[in-house]
């Protein structure tokens, strides 16, 4: 039984307190020195628990503008070098999407406040405190002048928000170093479906567009120009409303034709999953989802495309009544992906067909579409090991058996992980069903990062467990 006793309760949140003071921005340039300095806090964090550490430079990022910048280092650690025993790797991250207290926030986004139990702030659950909850588990053994039963390595990194940028790279170049030695690697950048434990297998990929309409050389008065100029925002939202139907039916020729015909056995995996859809709207505050039974809803949510708008740069957007066309305005819209769709061919039919509904307008203006993240989707075997000793570590800690689902965000790297080390991957989510990541208001309870530490400490236990013979 692994009691309160083996964590310092005082540190553990005081180390989520400091983590989450950091604004390590990843989407916002102007914030690239906070992502550097939470590198260097891992880092430090790392070698004080006696960990063989290192700084990894990724090189530079290339801007739209041409500009380049220096990614943030990647993080590694080695905790142990028994070649008797597993090596696992832990990956996460510690770079957070934006949040401003002016986007509805109830306390500020960057000072971890606790509210019955839930601690919110940006980044609390996505993904630093599963990432310290991982550090924790470490320094559990450690506490306890116990081995560690598997030895145990980390990356970190400071880019998974915008797609991971120079992380590839790394780890191709360190594949027969670093890697050579890791059994199985683990991921805990995910929640869980409901109240209950999950464990994760799946995940979708996202291809982010943008798509730019240039016209007048300035913003023009809608007054004095207006009914004169054909107007590039009206050129966007009139090729924006081409991509899906009202119904959700992505419109994109070859799309939905790609991606792989759900089986009976999802299918009855999805019928037997608890889920309770009235929660699930309270949740998020609608009375009315895309589709009404609770299948077609978790198929929607993880194993079929989807295409999201997020936003227009360049278009009016502050509070007030400014009467202007704008010159130029370019939007930003993802396409979640799943298997067998291929990011590349994603881009082509995209970008074909945005063309040609584009010409359709017969407009003077001119469009311009890049896509700026690539990311694929993964899926594991639920029979594996892994995943057994997963289920035994979760009955341990939560007593119950976990949910298996698959989850429709992204980890833009697990699929490289995948196909480059060649190793075997689980998910082992710690977040709670609503934490609210990259929204107002996020937060992780205190319930699930210190049962959640204890469930990697067991899961480490259990990992050293699996036969040699299973990679
Ligand atoms: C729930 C996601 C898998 C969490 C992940 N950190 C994330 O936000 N990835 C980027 C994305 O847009 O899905």
């Amino acid at each position: 039984k692994i009691t309160d006793n083996v964590l310092d309760l005082g540190c553990v949140f005081q180390m989520l307190r400091d983590w989450v003071a950091i604004e390590s921005d990843s989407s916002n340039v102007q914030k690239r020195p906070e992502l550097h300095r939470m590198m260097e806090t891992v880092a430090q964090k790392l070698q004080l628990m006696g960990g063989t550490v290192q700084l990894v430079d990724i090189g530079e990022q290339e801007l739209p503008d041409g500009q380049t910048l220096e990614l943030p280092k990647v993080v590694t650690a080695q905790f142990g070098n028994d070649s008797s025993k597993h090596t696992v790797c832990i990956y996460g991250h510690v770079d957070v999407q934006p949040a401003k207290l002016e986007d509805g926030w109830a306390t500020d986004p960057y000072n971890l406040t606790e509210i019955n139990g839930n601690l919110y702030g940006r980044g609390a659950s996505d993904n630093k405190a599963p990432v310290l909850a991982w550090i924790h588990a470490v320094e559990a053994y450690q506490a306890l002048s116990m081995d560690l039963p598997v030895n145990v390595k980390f990356v970190i990194e400071g880019m998974e928000e915008t797609g991971s940028n120079g992380l590839d790279a790394m780890i191709m170049a360190q594949r027969d170093t670093f890697f050579s030695e890791v059994d199985y690697i683990i991921i805990s950048d995910c929640g869980w479906l409901s109240r209950r434990p999950a464990l994760t297998y799946g995940t979708r990929g996202n291809c982010y567009f943008f798509a730019e309409v240039e016209g007048p050389k300035q913003d023009l008065h809608s007054g004095v120009y207006g009914g004169t100029v054909i107007e590039p925002m009206t050129d966007l939202i009139g090729i924006l409303d081409t991509l899906i139907s009202p119904s959700g039916k992505i419109l994109i020729p070859g799309i939905r034709e790609a991606v792989a015909p759900l089986s009976d056995e999802e299918w009855k995996m999805y019928q037997d999953i608890q889920f309770d859809m009235d929660n699930y709207k309270n949740k998020i505050g609608v009375n009315q989802l895309m589709y009404s039974n609770k299948v077609d809803l978790l198929a929607h949510m993880w194993r079929y495309p989807t295409v999201s708008i997020h936003g227009i740069e360049g278009a009016f957007s502050d509070p007030g009544t400014k009467t202007v066309i704008p010159a130029k305005v370019t939007a930003k819209f993802s396409i979640r992906q799943v298997p067998d769709m291929d990011p590349a061919m994603v881009k082509k039919q995209v970008t074909d067909y945005l063309h040609s509904v584009f010409a359709k307008r017969k407009s003077p203006n001119k469009l311009k579409v890049t896509m700026v993240i690539g990311a694929k989707p993964w899926l594991a075997d639920t029979h594996h090991p892994l995943y057994e000793a997963g289920k035994v570590a979760i009955k341990r800690v939560f007593n119950m058996d976990p949910d298996l689902i698959r989850e429709g965000g992204t980890i833009p790297i697990a699929r490289t992980f995948q196909d480059v080390t060649g190793k075997s991957i689980i998910m082992m989510p710690i977040g709670g069903f609503d934490d609210g990541l990259h929204s107002q208001n996020e937060k992780m309870s205190r319930y699930n990062y210190i049962e959640g530490t204890k469930l990697f400490i067991a899961y480490l236990n259990e990992v050293s467990q699996i036969k040699r013979t299973s990679v």
